[in-house]
């Protein structure tokens, strides 16, 4: 069953599409939502959340029609990201007593032990946390009220590496639960090395693709040889490719196929995350 399910999303801005995006993200899993700046993850995900409304498509949470079902969907949604909606005069006390009688299943005695195991003072002001506090306050309220899908939007872009890592503890805590699913975008490809389950990859407002990391890892290689190898057609073989006075570093989609074509000619290499975010990026525009 899918948590999340896009059907041909789109929304144009004066300067921008998210193009007709169609995507299922799995129950029970951790999917992470990849891509360069400015290429439409927080845009789809506002689109997930009722934040933006897309000019056509369609979009189901939890099997709830968004925005149709908008309030139950809320219930049962965790939200992490740092332009979140709280008031920025009040105290994490207040605030919290406005946000938790919207919630059927709020649970106080969670929140007030994620608020001491994140060093969060009830006291403290909204608008005097730090980005990676906001961040924690907003988990804390999101793991408070038994969400069953947690959507956050760069949630360790502004933690330092100790919390980082008590972060992706919880997420890997949450997903003990099998009905619990995660999404969340993310420039620190590392962490999805860690957790994710899937991938989905965005660039310049589509969908490149979305599967499991694991196959992705598999079908994608780096490959190394010399310049000579590179004529116009092979070019077109790769995502991108790099060229120095030395010989050339590409990254292929289809490692099988490049093997055959190069055989012993080249090296072979496995790409990373971050390997397929920047040749896809870079695209044909890739040199050293
Ligand atoms: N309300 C808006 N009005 C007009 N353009 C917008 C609006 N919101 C976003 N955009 C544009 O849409 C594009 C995609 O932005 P978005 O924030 O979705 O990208 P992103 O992939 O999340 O980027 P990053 O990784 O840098 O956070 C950008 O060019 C941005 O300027």
């Amino acid at each position: 069953m899918n948590a999340i399910e896009l059907r041909n999303l789109t929304k144009i801005y004066p300067q921008f599409t998210v193009n007709n995006v169609s995507l299922d993200v799995k129950r029970g899993y951790i999917t992470g939502l990849i891509g360069p700046n400015g290429v439409g993850k927080s845009t789809l995900i506002k689109m997930m959340l009722g934040m933006v409304r897309p000019d056509t498509g369609s979009i189901k949470i939890l099997g709830c029609d968004m925005p149709r079902q908008e309030i139950d969907i809320k219930q049962r949604v965790g939200i992490v990201s740092d332009d979140c909606f709280y008031y920025e005069d009040v105290s994490i006390r207040d605030m919290k007593r406005i946000i938790a009688p919207f919630y059927k299943k709020w649970n106080e005695q969670k929140f007030n032990s994620y608020l001491e195991q994140f060093e969060l003072s009830p006291k403290k002001k909204i608008g005097q946390l730090s980005k990676g506090m906001k961040i924690k306050f907003a988990l804390a309220v999101a793991l408070s009220h038994e969400a069953e899908l947690l959507i956050m939007d760069e949630p360790t872009s502004g933690l330092d590496p100790v919390f980082r890592r008590e972060l992706l503890d919880l997420l890997a805590e949450m997903m003990q639960d099998e009905r619990n699913t995660i999404i969340f975008s993310t420039h620190i490809t590392t962490d999805l090395d860690r957790i994710a389950d899937y991938i989905s990859f965005v660039n310049r407002g589509q969908l490149v693709f979305s599967e499991a990391k694991d196959e992705v890892l598999d079908r994608y290689a780096i490959v190394k040889g010399d310049r000579q190898l590179l004529d116009s057609d092979i070019r077109k073989k790769f995502t991108g490719v790099r060229e120095t006075a030395f010989g050339f570093e590409g990254l292929v989609e289809n490692r099988h196929e490049a093997e055959q074509l190069f055989g012993n000619y080249a090296v072979f290499e496995k790409a990373s995350l971050e390997d397929i975010i920047y040749y896809n990026a870079k695209g044909g525009r890739a040199h050293a």
